[in-house]
């Protein structure tokens, strides 16, 4: 029987250097990664960027092993190592955090911690587990309570909880993957700037993903920039200034679309929710008898922090849920949710993850995107038979008009990035001029040109008259793109405004549930 008391904490050697040499990595006949070099200093807070596609995610996945790349070489401080398995990179000191959290929400932070070492032992000491780690919590610079369950933490919490457990299990080199989009502007910079002093105390060196200028400029010291695979530059953030970045990332293309709002009376009401309560999955009201009504060419942006009841809202809207009380109307006609009302009442839909709650991951781009009007002409002439080609014709000009990186319409659409995903559900949602369009964060993960186009096209949809229900924690886009804003905190409307008169301050208060 081994037992870990005498464990010693983990402790950390100093920052490494990282140099990727060479990298190259195929999917079929897509090039993702086409001899990129990157070199990372130690102690640096390094920031790759690029537009959705671009490899950066694939370019981390082959240096923390989760892929085999088909050539490349990667030296840690000056030495080369092999890393083809993540247990490897661990090991070395590498460790990775994801924008998507990956503690166990039903487990406590001290057993996630505890069981999320590479090595564990027979049997555990847990209360001398629980000790070390108190100890420890208080040589970090913040911590996170032991005993509370994973789910119940706040989102910056759990963001703060995975970032500490890489620094618990020795984690030297972070690899960050968009690490703040699930927190607000202040959680974000706080755990930014309590990394920024660990690299430059030299504790840590960290390379993240992200698609915020804000972010950059305020945190990271170097710039490396990927365009469809290949090495643009890698640059000090001081000689960048935003639209150098940007060009940067696409090119010397025309990258800014201007969200052009036509003045316009909203028409009839489209959707009224009335007096809406809606339980989560342990059955606490998530959603308590809310009101809202939705017209004819009008935005409405419901803003709030996430965890306040918008998703188990939008999955209401989706038919993903069932309300525990009150009722919902869509012109006027009671509104149950079901694919026939949707399709008869033309409402179109963007949940949030949509790889999971409007995709069949395992299916083609082009099945995917044909998922509403399968039944209905040209895919299916007589609402039984499948047409193949149609499907295909369909796809193909959705991928060229919301620029899909795909292999191709036969792809299976999980093998996509997830901003491409994004665009993929988006096209097809879009695209079917619906009367009513809810959409649940359509801009996250994507960057900054994908998101001005997908912008203006949901402005397009107001314009030509269509009802939108636009839920987002991106408090700037509800601000750019909302004629009235709500803000849901702890299940209800917590404040009502017109966008003309929006008083920032007021909302962010209201968000914060004062
Ligand atoms: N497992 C896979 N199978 C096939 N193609 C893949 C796979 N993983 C990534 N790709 C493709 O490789 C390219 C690069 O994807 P990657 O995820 O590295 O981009 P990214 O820059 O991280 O994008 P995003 O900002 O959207 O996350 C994309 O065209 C993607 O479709």
């Amino acid at each position: 029987m081994t037992v870990i008391g005498a464990a010693p904490l983990p402790r950390h050697d100093g920052a490494p250097s990282l140099e990727l040499v060479g990298f190259s990595k195929r999917f079929g006949a897509l090039a993702a990664l086409d001899d990129v070099s990157v070199k990372v200093n130690a102690g640096a807070f390094h920031a790759l960027l690029g537009e959705n596609g671009a490899g950066k995610s694939t370019l981390v996945k082959c240096a923390m092993g989760y892929y085999a790349a088909d050539e490349g070489q990667i030296l840690l401080n000056g030495r080369e190592v092999a890393i083809t398995h993540p247990r490897q990179a661990h090991e070395l000191g590498l460790g990775m955090v994801y924008q998507h959290f990956t503690l166990v929400p039903n487990m406590t932070v001290l057993e996630n911690f505890v069981l999320s070492r590479d090595h564990l032992p027979a049997v555990i000491d847990w209360a001398g587990e629980r000790r070390r780690l108190r100890d420890y919590f208080a040589t970090t610079p913040f911590a996170v309570p032991l005993d509370t369950p994973v789910a119940d933490l706040a989102a910056g919490q759990k963001q703060k909880a995975e970032i500490l457990r890489q620094l618990y299990l020795k984690r030297n080199l972070l690899i960050l993957d968009e690490p703040t989009s699930v927190l607000t502007p202040d959680e974000a910079d706080e755990v930014l700037s309590t990394l920024k002093a660990l690299t430059q105390a030299r504790q840590l060196t960290i390379v993240t993903i992200t698609h915020k200028f804000r972010e950059v400029n305020a945190f990271c010291d170097t710039v490396t920039v990927l365009r469809r695979g290949q090495l643009v530059d890698t640059r000090p953030t001081r000689d960048l200034d935003n639209d150098t970045m940007a060009e940067m990332m696409v090119g010397r293309r025309e990258n800014r679309v201007v969200v052009e709002r036509e003045t316009r009376a909203p028409g009839a009401a489209v959707l009224s929710i009335e007096g809406l309560s809606v339980a989560d999955h342990v059955g606490q009201l998530a959603v308590e008898e809310l009101s809202l009504e939705i017209r004819a060419g009008e935005i409405v942006g419901v803003a709030g922090v996430s965890g306040n009841g918008q998703r188990e809202l939008v999955e209401t809207l989706a038919g993903q849920r069932h309300a525990e009380a009150g009722r919902m109307l869509v012109h006027g006609e009671p509104y149950a949710a079901t694919r026939a009302e949707m399709v008869r009442h033309k409402i179109a839909c963007l949940p949030e993850e949509p790889l999971r709650n409007a995709c069949v991951a395992d299916m083609s781009v082009a099945e995917n995107m044909a998922l509403r009007a399968f039944d209905q002409p040209p895919a299916s002439p007589d609402g039984v038979r499948l047409k193949r080609a149609p499907m295909r014709d369909t796809a193909l000009r959705l991928i060229e008009a919301y620029r899909v990186k795909t292999p191709g319409p036969n792809a299976p659409i999980r093998a996509l990035s997830g901003g491409n995903v994004q665009r993929a559900v988006l096209a097809r949602e879009l695209s079917s001029d619906g009367d009513l369009l809810i959409v649940a964060n359509p801009c996250f993960g994507l960057d900054f040109a994908a998101a001005a186009e997908i912008r203006t096209r949901i402005v397009q949809a107001r314009n030509r008259g269509a009802a939108i229900l636009l839920v987002s924690e991106d408090l700037d886009e509800i601000l750019q793109l909302s004629d009235r804003i709500v803000v849901m905190f702890d299940g209800k409307l917590a404040l009502q405004a017109d966008a003309n008169r929006a008083d920032v301050g007021a909302i962010g208060r209201a968000m914060a549930g004062h």
